[in-house]
């Protein structure tokens, strides 16, 4: 095992793994840290945690079990990936994991990296920007957990951790990895322990993975995943193949949508045009135990058509705004994840061995009702959505952030079988 990554939360988990795929690196992803060492035919492991706004303590805890168990698989390198938007607070968990990290690795010294600019997220003078707005300038200041309001990583960072961070400008990265070896040095010299990197084009990526190379410990978003990969290029068999484990197979398909991003809300729309689509019922939902029988039956009846069914609870902002003041926004938001839990075991139960699923949460929770623990990683469907396949059972699984993926996910999803 040559990679061993730890991610603070579900897709972005599986972000990060596609782009390590798309490099040439045979990938599998676990669901929390396994209870015991497994036998893996990959060169890179990622564990996905849910530690990116939990307690402080206990993410620490977590990533350090996480870290523990790469290490007994023989992982030679290790990677942090938090958002590509930084999504932490003055409490952490980015930098009281990081320092853990270090810590438990005996290093003093690494990068943070968050750009991913493929899907807009770039790093300039040590600013972070999403799709060409400041991050705090972004809808990320109105995030209900994580709101970011200054997008000064240096001060990010120092606020939350135990050391200092320097920066190491676009001037320099554009210099080549071993101008950015040089400010490595430079800036251990004046006592700090994070570099923010600055990257804007996958170019920069690639010389600050090549820089990276003898860094224990890397941080980041996915972006740098490219870069670290391809370091390993002369270790790596098969690399056109290192797709092929994760590939999915013709089979029956559903699709669940349970986002409320915008994104998702124009994939939803567009698809709607072509293919069978049930809007979930908020108030069935939450009172009628049978609701769940309903709509299996019309996704089973809806099975042989060309385009997969689509059942959603999608909503825009206003009407998302209504439900949430009508019912509760926990016990809506609760009430549709139940309904998606319930209904994924019935349709496994009754053959269905493909799901498509929108959003994080609820591909966390669809991938726990289906036992589904580990899996290969297949070819990417979109940028930080790639194709999944379970180790240990006969199904497939397209699990999208909820901004992620252009207006056509859905159809493009279901191009590769
Ligand atoms: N119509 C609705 N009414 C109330 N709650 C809803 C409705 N539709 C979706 N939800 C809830 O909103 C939450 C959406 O979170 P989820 O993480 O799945 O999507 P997201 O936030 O767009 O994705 P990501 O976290 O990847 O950005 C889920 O808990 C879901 O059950
Ligand atoms: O980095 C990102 O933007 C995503 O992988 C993510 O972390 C989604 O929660």
């Amino acid at each position: 095992m040559l990679l061993g990554v730890i991610a603070d939360d579900f897709t972005g988990a599986t972000d990060i793994a596609g782009f390590l795929v798309e490099n040439g690196m045979r990938t599998i992803q676990v669901n929390g840290i396994p209870s015991a060492n497994m036998e893996i035919n990959a060169d890179a492991v990622v564990v996905s945690l849910k530690s990116r706004s939990c307690p402080t303590e206990q993410a620490i805890e977590q990533s350090v079990a996480a870290l523990k168990w790469l290490q007994a698989q023989g992982c030679q390198q290790f990677y942090f990936k938090y958002c590509s938007t930084f999504d932490s607070t003055a409490k952490g968990n980015i930098g009281p994991v990081t320092d853990a990290l270090l810590d438990v690795l005996g290093e003093d010294f690494t990068i943070v990296c968050p750009a991913l600019p493929v899907n807009g997220r770039t790093v300039f003078n040590g600013h972070l920007f999403v799709l060409g707005q400041l991050l705090s300038e972004s809808g990320m200041r109105n995030h209900p957990v994580t709101p970011m309001t200054n997008s000064n990583l240096m001060d990010l960072m120092d606020a939350q951790s135990k050391g200092k961070t320097g920066l190491i400008n676009y001037q320099s990265i554009e210099q080549g990895a071993d101008a950015i070896i040089g400010e490595f040095a430079e800036l251990k010299a004046q006592g700090k322990r994070y570099a923010v990197v600055d990257a804007f084009k996958a170019e920069h990526l690639n010389e600050i993975g090549k820089a990276a190379r003898s860094l224990k410990l890397v941080t980041g978003g996915s972006g740098l995943a490219a870069g670290i990969a391809k370091n390993w290029d002369e270790h790596l068999q098969d690399q056109t193949q290192a797709k092929q484990a994760g590939h999915p197979a013709k089979a029956p398909t559903v699709i669940f949508s349970g986002s409320c991003s915008v994104m998702t809300n124009k994939q939803v729309e567009l698809y709607k045009a072509k293919a069978p689509f049930f809007a979930l019922d908020i108030e069935q939902c939450m009172s009628n135990e049978n609701y769940v029988n309903d709509v299996f039956d019309w996704v089973i009846s809806h099975t042989n058509e060309s385009l997969a069914p689509i059942v959603y609870a999608t909503a825009d902002a206003e009407k998302l705004k209504t439900i949430q003041q009508q019912y509760g926004a926990e016990t809506s938001s609760q009430a549709v994840e139940t309904l998606f839990s319930l209904l994924a075991i019935k349709l496994q139960d009754s053959g269905i061995r493909n799901f498509i699923v929108a959003g994080g949460e609820t591909s966390g929770v669809v991938t726990q009702s289906l036992k589904v623990d580990s899996f290969h990683i297949g070819p990417q469907i979109a940028p930080g959505v790639p194709w999944v396949k379970a180790i240990n059972q006969d199904l497939s699984l397209a699990l999208k952030s909820g901004n992620f993926g252009d207006e056509h996910f859905f159809t493009t999803a279901q191009g590769y079988f």
